[in-house]
């Protein structure tokens, strides 16, 4: 197999270096993570990543949101900034490019999609940020999904920063066009080639989940199947934004991500069970994790 000569497939035992916090750091010294999510029905989306991307280390988070939500999605975390954003039928509206643009001067690292809908405006705000924003994008959910329909059409301005996208299988299937079995039962494979054709980071979540930059692959070893409940990978967006926030690059920002989420997972399933775990508990458990890697 190509992939078997070209590179070494690592697991994640040995992991990045912990973004260092100087003893007379502040707050603008570790990146501001601005999560671009949520509509109404979905305002936890929005939540979980604002919150996860806290316990990622981002100095600053601000969740920007349909303007609806805002006091909901506020009133969960006090710790995160809050914008509101133009809406249509309580999902972001075409006028919400205008208010992320605004929003951008201040962020390091962007992330969209989780709970954002599908509709025309935010088709149009995924590929217009997609293709030319400069600063480092993740790219989740419904991000994805509006990518995906947008077919093969995945190229970006020279001046774009890195993308990085977190699909489950699920989406992976409806970017690449293969079925969601077919991706199961190759998941290196298909997503090293979908990396490197179209030079970006992907991480393809799931039992095992494979991280990627086309020419570097880390498969991930914790996590457990009790994270297979609503909102666990809104989490791991917020905290892989806030890790490329604090300007880890994109590939080992991901190994590190993926390696305390499923940490925490494990952490959480220990005291929870795998049936009781619910998202917001991969929060509570994530300071725990990076105390077991020396952070
Ligand atoms: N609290 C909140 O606000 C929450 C908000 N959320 C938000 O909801 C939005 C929709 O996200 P979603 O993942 O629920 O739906 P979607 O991608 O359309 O999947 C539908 C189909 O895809 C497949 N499929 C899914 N996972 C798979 C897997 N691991 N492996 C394989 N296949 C998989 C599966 O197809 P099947 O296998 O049934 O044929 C499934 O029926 C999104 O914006 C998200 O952020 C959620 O995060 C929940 C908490
Ligand atoms: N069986 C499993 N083993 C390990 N990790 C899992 C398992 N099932 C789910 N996960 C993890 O939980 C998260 C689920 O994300 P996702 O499918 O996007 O859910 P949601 O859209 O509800 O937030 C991913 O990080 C995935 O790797």
């Amino acid at each position: 197999m190509i992939m078997e000569q070209e590179q070494a497939v690592i697991c994640i035992t040995h992991l990045p270096i912990v973004p260092h916090r100087r003893d007379d750091g502040h707050k603008g010294d570790y990146g501001h993570a601005l999560i671009v999510a949520g509509q109404v029905g979905m305002s936890g989306a929005a939540c979980l990543a604002g919150k996860a991307a806290l316990r990622g280390g981002a100095g600053l988070v601000t969740v920007a949101t349909p303007i609806s939500i805002q006091p909901t999605i506020a009133a969960y975390e006090p710790s995160y900034l809050t914008l509101g954003l133009p809406e249509t039928h309580g999902a972001i509206g075409f006028g919400a490019l205008e208010a992320i643009h605004r929003a951008l001067h201040v962020a390091t690292a962007v992330a969209i999609g989780p709970g954002l809908g599908t509709a025309e405006p935010a088709r149009q705000i995924v590929r217009a940020l997609y293709r030319s924003l400069p600063i480092p994008m993740i790219i989740d959910a419904d991000g994805l999904n509006v990518l995906a329909a947008s077919g093969d059409d995945l190229t970006r301005d020279s001046g774009a920063g890195a993308r990085i996208m977190t699909p489950h299988p699920g989406e992976f299937a409806r970017l690449t066009g293969e079925t969601t079995a077919t991706i199961q039962a190759a998941r290196e494979k298909f997503a090293n080639e979908f990396a490197r054709r179209h030079g970006l980071t992907v991480v393809l979540k799931g039992k095992e989940t494979v991280v990627t930059d086309g020419y570097r692959m880390a498969i991930n070893t914790t996590g457990n199947s009790g994270m297979a409940t609503g909102g666990t990978g809104d989490v791991l967006t917020g905290l892989l934004t806030a890790l490329v926030a604090q300007k880890l690059p994109p590939f080992e920002a991901a190994q590190l991500a993926v390696w305390l989420h499923g940490r925490a997972g494990d952490i959480a399933a220990e005291k929870h069970s795998q049936p009781g775990l619910i998202a917001s508990d991969l929060l509570d458990y994530l300071g725990s994790a990076w105390l077991e890697i020396g952070a």
